[in-house]
This record gives C-alpha cells, structure tokens and sequence, in this order.
C-alpha cells in the first residue's frame, strides 16, 4: 500500500503543501526546525487521529489557523481511497472517507497501517509493559479483526470492575462483570499467544544472520500465571485488589518480554545494538500485518542516522530493501542515507520553514 498523494494545512509549520511520494523510499532532508518530523507526525495523524509527540492535538495546529487538515489518496490492492483528517482549536475531530464522513477511527486506523520508528521508540525497551503491549497489540489489531471487538468489551468489563473495586462491591455484584472480565481475557491472551507465533516466526527469520540479534528470544507473559484459575485469582486478590483499587491480573497486564540470553535486552545490548533490534521487530510486524493482512504498513523513520554506525546503517537497509513497504526516512543531510537507498522507486525532498521542495539527486533521482 502507499499514499499517492499527501496534502497537510495548517500543520505545525506546514502552510498548505501538496506532494506525491515515491511508492518505496522517500528521503526528507532538511535542517534542525525544518518541519522534517512534523510530516511524518502529520501521517501519524492521519493514520490514527492523534500525535506521537503530544497528547495535546491542539499543539499541531498552525499557531496562527484555527484547525489543522491532513488528507491523502491511499493506494491498496488496486484501490485508490480518499482519507481526511481534521481536527479544529476547540477540540473536534473530523473524519472523512471516500468523501463521506467516518464515525471510527479505527476504521481509518485499518486502511492506513502505520509503522513508526523515532528516537522515542526505545520506550520498548526502557518503558514499562504498557509501551509493549501498545507495540505488540498494534500488530493484532491489524492481522486479526475480532481483536478490537474483544479488547473494547475487555476493557468495559476491567473498567466496571476497577469502579466495584472503588465501590466496596458485594461479592454478588462482581460476578456478572468477573464472568465477563475472564471470558474476554481467555480470547484475548488466545489470540496474542497465536500472534507472538507469527510475530515470533518472521523476528527469527529477519535476525538469522545477525551475530547478536539471533539471540533475542521473544516471550509473552499474558498478565497472569497461566497455571492459575483466572476466576478464581481474581476472587483471591479481590481483597488487594480493593487495596490498590485496580486489578492486578488479567491481559491488561500483559507483556512482551524481550531478553538475550534470559536477561533484558536493554540491559545487554548497547544504543546501537538496541536500535537495530528495533527495526528488526518493527519490520518483522510489517511483514506479519503484510502477509496475513494483505497490506504492508508504511514506516515512518524520524532521525535515522542516530546512533548507529556507518555498518549498522548498512544492516538496517539489508533489512529495509527487503520489505515492500512505502517508507519515509528524515535526515538533516541526504548523505549517509541516500547513498544505501535503492535506486528504483526512490525520491528525495528538501523541507525548509515547512515548505517541500522535490530535489534530483546526484544519482537522477527525484
Ligand atoms: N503549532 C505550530 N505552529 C507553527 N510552527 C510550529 C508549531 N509547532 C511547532 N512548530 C515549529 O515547526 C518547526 C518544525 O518542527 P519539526 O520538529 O518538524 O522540525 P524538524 O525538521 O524535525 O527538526 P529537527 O531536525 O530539529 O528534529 C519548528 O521550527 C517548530 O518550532
């Protein structure tokens, strides 16, 4: 899949820009405060309705315009989709669909999968389980349909459950909210148990040959001891539940655990190392969403150049050219970037005070 055409207005400092990228690689170079990551965060907001740098959407708007619009036709098996997104100073947000109006962003979200990888990202390593979870869920989300379906009904159940908890609930009163508290996490764990197969089944394959990386073992705690009774923990924790007034087992504490010889990756592996391990799982999901989906997310690298060395730059587009996703890569300066990028499909552009400029670099490419 790819966005043929991308069209941002009032976007952080972006005015009003129209452009066409490249199907494979798209380059983005351009001074510090450019506008570089603002693109790429107005493809996120497309994507998913919100941002990657702040929880406050109001920040992306144009200082001086009253909303922000992102919009683009998205090319997938064939079909050209119409894709908009819109959100003013006062909050609302409005989706738009092959000209009509969308009510989900979730039905957004599964025709424009987006892949991101920013300095940020290393939040899989050294954030807590949620930042995996929301990594390894994402994947789910695409491959399997129901999965949304059943985390929404999880997640009622967990939220009426925790208001009990606050309530001082009768044991009577949990049981209709427990029932359904367990019935969803035995789905739910079911489905991400079959995920990390796949998941796991395609990371091997990406880190093979990798003299370090082939020790990465991925493991999946499901956010209880599986030997355990689900019902009958959470009878059992009750009393401490109501202590901490939030649940303390079940898939909302689950987590993906990512060790080198038994131990936490991050704990082992350098900044380099680490980085490289983060586009091999980022790709590995591409590939898993591509294969089972039948739609290759589009990466979105911010700062690729950063902490990784003139060989591990190299490494990253062995496994970069072998995915057949649109990707946009930023970098300050085209060089080290542009000269491992593949020729064929390949376009570079120039930001600056969030103008885009197409350039021809010294290979002919645009
Ligand atoms: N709401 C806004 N309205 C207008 N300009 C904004 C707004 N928010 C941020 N900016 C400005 O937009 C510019 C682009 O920022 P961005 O983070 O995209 O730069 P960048 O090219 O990625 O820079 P760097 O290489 O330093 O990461 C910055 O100069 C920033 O101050």
């Amino acid at each position: 899949m790819s966005i043929q055409l991308l069209s941002v207005t009032d976007f952080r400092n972006f005015v009003s820009q129209q452009f066409q990228p490249a199907t494979g690689f798209n380059l983005i170079c351009g001074a510090n405060g450019s506008g570089k990551t603002s693109l790429l965060e107005a493809i996120y907001f497309l994507a998913h309705g919100r941002s990657f740098r702040t929880a406050r959407l109001q920040r992306m708007i144009r200082f001086e315009a009253e909303l922000s619009v992102v919009h683009a036709k998205i090319l997938q098996a064939e079909q050209l989709n119409s894709v908009g997104m819109q959100r003013t100073r006062q909050g609302e947000l409005t989706l738009r669909l092959n000209g009509d109006t969308a009510k989900r962003l979730a039905d957004i979200a599964h025709l424009l999968p987006v892949q991101l990888i920013t300095p940020d990202s290393f939040r899989i390593f050294f954030g807590g389980p949620k930042e995996r979870r929301h990594f390894f869920d994402m994947g789910l989300f695409h491959v399997e349909p129901s999965f949304y379906q059943h985390w929404q009904l999880f997640s009622k159940a967990n939220k009426q459950r925790n208001a009990l908890l606050k309530q001082g609930a009768t044991a009577e009163q949990f049981r209709y909210w427990d029932n359904l508290f367990c019935q969803s996490a035995e789905t739910i764990t079911a489905l991400r148990q079959e995920y990390l197969q796949q998941l796991n089944a395609e990371f091997q394959q990406q880190v093979s040959d990798h003299p370090l990386l082939s020790n990465v073992q991925l493991q999946f705690y499901p956010g209880w001891n599986q030997q355990l009774n689900l019902a009958e923990l959470l009878q059992q924790n009750r009393a401490t539940d109501v202590k901490m007034g939030f649940t303390q087992a079940g898939p909302q504490k689950a987590d993906l655990r990512i060790k080198v010889e038994q131990q936490p990756a991050e704990e082992v592996l350098s900044r380099g190392q680490l980085k490289m391990l983060l586009f091999a799982l980022k790709i590995a999901q591409s590939n898993v969403i591509g294969a089972v989906a039948q739609k290759q997310p589009i990466l979105l690298i911010d700062d690729l150049a950063s902490e990784l060395d003139a060989d591990s730059m190299q490494q990253v587009f062995q496994l970069l050219k072998t995915i057949n996703s649109q990707v946009f890569v930023t970098a300050i300066e085209p060089e080290p970037v542009l000269h491992l990028m593949p020729p064929a499909t390949t376009a570079v552009f120039h930001v600056e005070h969030g103008t885009l400029t197409a350039r021809t670099d010294e290979y002919g490419r645009t």
